[in-house]
């Protein structure tokens, strides 16, 4: 029996792997479950599956709660960055499944990651923030880090099984890996007239051809940031150099990632668009357990197309891979620029197209900085996050 703690709980990685668990009962145990300010959604959570632990960042979600609770619950109501590192590194919990959106899942995943637990990692943006501290981290502590992204999931799945042992420090030539081949459907405005893009609204841009996902993901997914970050987040994962990762649109989302051999071989891995696919596969790796999916239907599937990736219609793309080049200061700056332009965008402040002259404007003015810890890159983030809202002011 694994005790998980769900960081993120209350959202759609949340529920998808709390659905995993109740097909999986007997392996399972939601052992803790952390979100930031949803009181009614954590509260029938809690009444559902009877934690040991409830835990809400937001301090006065975290009375409500305590508050609605039926009494003589089990559950224990925390609140503050001291009980939510006792959570993630109780000897305890075995699992940390890490879903909070955001750079604010930073902390608390590194953390889980430091006191080298098994950590089930969706939250992309920590490792675009601080990859190679990550990484390094985890193999110091002997956490095992399994990716949860359905397209590094699949790269995972299609890599030899020393490669998979070695996740960070891994040798792709010496395991004959020509490229790895990061998939990406395009999102909802992949054919959508240029000239309109600048008018399209946030329920548009949330409108994902495939996936169900969070909001600030699914607008990712619409100017293709998300496979930005996700280009970096294979750097730092599979330890790749600049010409083995390449990026193909394949805007009906069944293959969710290839590895390219150097005797011509392409593995890939397939299934439909649903993410509990990998998240079970990350909950036993390296058993199988049923995730509740749908077998893939080929003949209902009928086409699988492909295309590159065009950077006029998708320029944050170029500018994560140009950050990724760049470095850990220009990847942080970038995050941090983006998730304020998109809380922007979805509120109403700006404009589609803006949120990639936003991003563009951060990057040419990184300050200076050592990114040695945590609270090194906390800090550059903050001062990102500022640059982006005086952005947003001059637009207005
Ligand atoms: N959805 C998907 O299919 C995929 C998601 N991912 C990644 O997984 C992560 C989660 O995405 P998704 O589930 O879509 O997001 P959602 O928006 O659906 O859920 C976000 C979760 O994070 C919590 N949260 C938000 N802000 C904070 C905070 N400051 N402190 C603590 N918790 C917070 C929310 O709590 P509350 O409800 O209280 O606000 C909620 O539980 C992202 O990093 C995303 O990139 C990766 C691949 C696929
Ligand atoms: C489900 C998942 O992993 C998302 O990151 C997904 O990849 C988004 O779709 P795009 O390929 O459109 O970015
Ligand atoms: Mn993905």
């Amino acid at each position: 029996m694994q005790n998980m703690v769900i960081l993120g709980a209350t959202g759609s990685i949340g529920a998808s792997t709390l659905s995993v668990m109740a097909n999986n009962p007997a392996e399972f145990h939601v052992y803790g479950l952390v979100a930031n300010a949803s009181v009614d959604k954590m509260l029938a959570l809690c009444i559902t599956y009877q934690p040991e632990y409830a835990h809400m960042v937001d301090e006065s979600a975290a009375m409500q709660l305590k508050a609605l609770l039926p009494q003589g619950s089990v559950t224990q109501v925390t609140t503050g960055a001291e009980a939510l590192n006792a959570l993630v590194t109780d000897a305890n919990t075995d699992t940390v499944m890490a879903a909070i959106v955001g750079a604010a899942g930073l902390v608390p995943t590194f953390d889980a990651v430091k006191a080298g637990k098994r950590v089930l990692l969706a939250n992309k943006e920590a490792l675009v923030m601080s990859g190679e501290l990550f990484m390094h981290t985890a193999r110091a502590s002997g956490a095992t880090v399994l990716p949860v992204d359905s397209e590094h999931n699949a790269i995972f799945q299609c890599l030899p099984t020393n490669a998979q042992a070695q996740l960070g420090y891994c040798d792709l030539a010496a395991s004959g890996i020509a490229h790895i081949l990061l998939t990406g459907s395009g999102g909802p405005f992949l054919q959508t007239d240029l000239s309109t893009l600048s008018a399209m609204t946030p329920t548009q841009a949330c409108n994902h051809p495939n996936w169900s996902m969070g909001p600030k993901i699914s607008v990712d997914s619409a100017t293709m940031m998300n496979k930005g970050l996700e280009f970096i987040e294979a750097r730092w994962l599979f330890n790749t150099q600049a010409d083995q990762l390449k990026v193909v649109i394949h805007p009906q989302s069944v293959i969710h990632s290839m590895v390219q051999y150097r005797d011509g071989s392409v593995i890939a891995q397939m299934g439909n668009p649903d993410m509990r696919t990998p998240i079970a596969h990350c909950m036993s790796y390296p058993q199988r357990i049923n995730a509740g999916v749908e077998p893939l239907d080929f003949f209902k599937v009928g086409q699988l197309s492909f295309c590159e990736p065009d950077f006029s219609r998708f320029p944050c793309l170029r500018l994560a891979m140009q950050a990724c080049e760049h470095g850990q200061e220009a990847t942080t700056v970038l995050n941090a620029a983006n998730e304020i332009a998109v809380e922007a965008f979805l509120n109403g402040q700006i404009r589609f197209t803006d949120i990639a002259d936003i991003n563009a404007r951060c990057l040419d003015s990184i300050p200076q900085t050592c990114l040695a810890s945590i609270g090194d890159i906390l800090q550059l983030d903050g001062q990102a996050r500022m640059t982006a809202m005086s952005a947003i002011k001059a637009l207005n």
